[in-house]
């Protein structure tokens, strides 16, 4: 059978590219995918050429393989077809914007800019130049998500009126990150929410949104609360996310969701307090055990007394972000263009649900990262 082949640009080298271009060398058969394969063609550093060719030899890329000192230099590569945007959040909508213009297909990391405004102009340019165009949120894609998914769509639990997610990573922040560190620092769009809490709320997105028919599917409102770090990014976020139901679908829903540097969902490291996440339904409840970005378990527990463990077992070798690089190639080989577990606009929802929560409790950023001028130099 001939394969169809997605050949990738990469667009920076820090931490997730890294973890990204590994898991696109890593065979699709080793998952069980059998008609795509993924090519790393080319990287670009915003530094220098060498800091790009030294990437590619480090995830394993081929020999042949292009190593550019600047993203313009990759966007005007013909030879590639897709561009995975890992800069921090700040820097998304600039880089992605840049891809786009050149007729170059993304994926971009999450969070997927600063601010839903930027979200749409992408959308709208994506569509306008007939692109594909995607937000990174890699535990979409993942088996243990869609059996979730499942079980919500199939009416196992009932019907789902609550999920409680958390994310949060029990670190000192003052320990884990300097000031300038993208995780805190605002001039990087910084904070818990922007950076964690996007799991939280994919969860209760994928929950309670995702899971309903499209015609039904309603933006939410959100009440919050947020506690700033000294940089003035958050350190600490809760969110109570009300999604607006017909009486005939349920009624309302509610979604918690919250995120921290200094606590975390999973003390011990053994799940011993319990799931990060709980899928509430009439009839029953999922749960879904930290970390939420990754996940590898989940409790069914039903009313009727069922109680079913799964554990989730990486097929192969590598980090879990193949599943959404394989939607990648499928999607442009299906001619999609749009992710099949998250689309634009539930991107644009999230975004705007952060947009409110920012607005809420007077957390902005730096207006050269906020605007959506492009180009704008940062
Ligand atoms: N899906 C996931 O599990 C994860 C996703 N992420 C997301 O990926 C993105 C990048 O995170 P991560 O890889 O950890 O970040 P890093 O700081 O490790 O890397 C970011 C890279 O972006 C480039 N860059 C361009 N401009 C800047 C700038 N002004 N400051 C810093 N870096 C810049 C640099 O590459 P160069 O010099 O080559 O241009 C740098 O190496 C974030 O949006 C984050 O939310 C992060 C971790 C996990
Ligand atoms: O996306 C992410 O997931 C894993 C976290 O450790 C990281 O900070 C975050 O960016």
């Amino acid at each position: 059978m001939s394969k169809f082949t997605l050949r990738w640009g990469i667009l920076a080298t820090g931490g997730i590219a890294e973890a990204f271009s590994r898991d696109l060398t890593v065979n699709p058969e080793t998952r069980d995918v059998k008609d795509i394969k993924h090519e790393i063609v080319a990287a670009a550093s915003s530094s220098s050429a060498s800091r790009a060719g030294d990437f590619l030899k480090k995830v394993g890329a081929s020999s042949s393989a292009k190593a550019y000192g600047s993203y313009e230099e990759l966007v005007a590569d013909k030879d590639v077809d897709i561009i995975y945007v890992a800069t921090p959040h700040s820097h998304h909508y600039q880089n992605a914007m840049l891809c786009l213009e050149a007729g170059k297909n993304v994926l971009c990391e999450k969070a997927f800019t600063v601010n839903a405004a930027q979200a749409k102009k992408l959308a709208e340019k994506a569509k306008e130049k007939n692109l594909f165009l995607m937000e990174a949120v890699w535990t979409r894609y993942f088996p243990l998500s869609i059996y979730v998914r499942d079980i919500i769509t199939s009416g196992k639990i009932g019907t789902v009126h609550r999920t409680f997610a958390d994310l949060s990573i029990g670190a000192q922040p003052e320990e884990a990150f300097d000031n300038s560190h993208r995780m805190v620092n605002p001039d990087l769009a910084g904070g818990a929410l922007l950076d964690l809490g996007i799991y939280a709320l994919t969860w209760v997105f994928q929950t309670l949104y995702h899971t309903q028919p499209e015609s039904a599917r309603q933006a939410p409102t959100v009440v919050s609360s947020l506690k700033k770090y000294p940089t003035g990014a958050d350190e600490m976020t809760t969110m109570l996310v009300t999604f607006p139901r017909s009486s005939e679908l349920g009624g309302d829903a509610h979604g918690i969701a919250t995120t921290a540097f200094r606590t975390t969902p999973d003390p011990d490291g053994k799940g011993s307090a319990g799931p990060a996440i709980r899928i509430q339904g009439d009839k029953g409840e999922v749960q879904v055990f930290h970390p939420a970005y990754r996940p590898t378990k989940t409790k069914l527990i039903l009313s009727d007394g069922t109680v079913e463990e799964k554990e989730f077992v990486q097929p192969g070798e590598g980090h879990g972000m193949f599943w959404e690089a394989d939607e990648c190639a499928f999607a442009l080989k299906e001619g999609r263009k749009e992710g099949k577990y998250e689309g634009l606009k539930e991107s644009i929802v999230i975004m705007e649900v952060m947009d409110e929560v920012r607005k809420q409790n007077g957390m902005t950023y730096p207006d050269k990262i906020e605007t959506t001028e492009y180009p704008t130099k940062l």
